[in-house]
């Protein structure tokens, strides 16, 4: 297995005219769980493809271990990629298409048995080995597809959204299931998701791509806590970027209270434009003196008492400690 840790320097990727990835730098440190986000067109995909090898960089370096792979065939770098389609070759079984690259690397056909046997006991494939794939469910399907990327052993797998085409349901079982694999195993995997929760859940590190930039690498906890800009703290959602003396701060929806706060917190009046029940909480949507929106989410518990109603005017404040000052875009 190759050594896992990966770092990107000034990593560019250019279509013609477009500028895909501009100059990234990042360090994934060996058996990262690693999400990537960001809105469609960021750079994501190009990144990973890169990475593993599917796309040359226009310049910069990746550096897998002690290995320059930035021009690296894509067999030789140590890297696997799961694509979202699956890629499934449909003659084959399922034993040959999870050893099908073994064979492509000119292992012998008992090698590439046992290997391709080890991997598909890992994701409980083991009795669909004579199967083709057509004769599989989508989400069994998809463990294949994850059986063939590992079979190489990888120090690095990627994954470019692997759980979009599942239900919701199943969504929730397979990414379970990733994380547990990728603990097991203990390579990095990189993870290419729509999904700010999906991130959240998984990942060690977040990286949040805006423009072909990283706007943020972080863990869930300082992503959340401490979104470096507006863009991020919107983007990962639950709090609001407020305006104030010191500069644009973010605060999260659920540290904002009905009523006037004292000293210590900012307190503000505005029309009740948005009430909201879900569940353990209220969703409370209220306007600005400078003409923008704040989201409160309160415990139904707090609500209650005294519910705010559509169109009246309701104080509302935060403590001042719960503001987080961002960088100017
Ligand atoms: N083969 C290509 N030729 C030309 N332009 C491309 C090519 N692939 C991607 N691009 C452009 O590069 C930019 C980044 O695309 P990329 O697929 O990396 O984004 P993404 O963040 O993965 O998006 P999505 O979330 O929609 O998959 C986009 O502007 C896209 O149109």
């Amino acid at each position: 297995m190759a050594d896992g840790s990966l770092e990107l320097v000034k990593v560019t990727k250019r279509y013609g005219e477009t500028l895909a990835v501009d100059a990234i730098d990042l360090r994934v440190p060996a058996g990262t769980y690693c999400c990537f986000l960001g809105p469609s067109g960021c750079g994501k995909s190009s990144t990973m493809r890169m990475i593993a090898g599917h796309e040359i960089a226009s310049s910069g370096d990746i550096i897998l271990g002690a290995q320059n792979i930035t021009e690296l065939a894509p067999a030789k770098r140590g890297t696997a990629m799961m694509f979202q389609n699956y890629a499934l070759f449909p003659h084959l079984t399922v034993l040959d298409n999870v050893a099908f690259s073994l064979k492509m690397r000119g292992q012998s056909k008992a090698e590439r048995y046992r290997k391709a046997g080890e991997v598909m006991e890992l994701v409980d494939l083991t009795k669909f080995a004579s199967r083709l794939p057509a004769q599989l469910s989508g989400g069994q399907q998809q463990r294949v597809a994850l059986a063939r990327a590992l079979v190489t052993d990888p120090g690095i797998l990627i994954l470019d959204e692997p759980l979009s085409a599942l239900d919701p349901f199943l969504r929730l079982k397979v990414r379970t299931e990733l994380k547990r694999l990728q603990r097991e195993l203990g390579i990095s995997f990189l993870h290419v998701t729509h999904g700010q929760d999906e991130a959240m859940a998984l990942a060690d590190l977040v990286v949040i791509m805006k423009d072909g930039r990283i706007e943020q690498a972080a863990s869930p906890q300082d992503v959340f806590h401490r979104p470096r800009t507006a863009f991020v703290a919107k983007f990962m959602g639950g709090h609001n970027v407020v305006d104030v003396e010191e500069g644009a701060v973010s605060v999260r929806a659920d540290h904002v209270r009905l009523g006037a706060g004292g000293a210590a917190a900012r307190t503000l009046e505005g029309e009740v434009r948005g009430v909201e029940y879900q569940g353990a909480t209220v969703t409370v949507v209220l306007g600005t003196p400078a003409g923008g929106e704040i989201t409160a989410v309160i415990p139904e518990d707090r609500f209650f008492p005294e519910p705010a109603e559509l169109g009246e005017t309701r104080a509302y404040h935060w403590a001042k400690s719960a503001e987080y000052v961002l960088e100017p875009a």
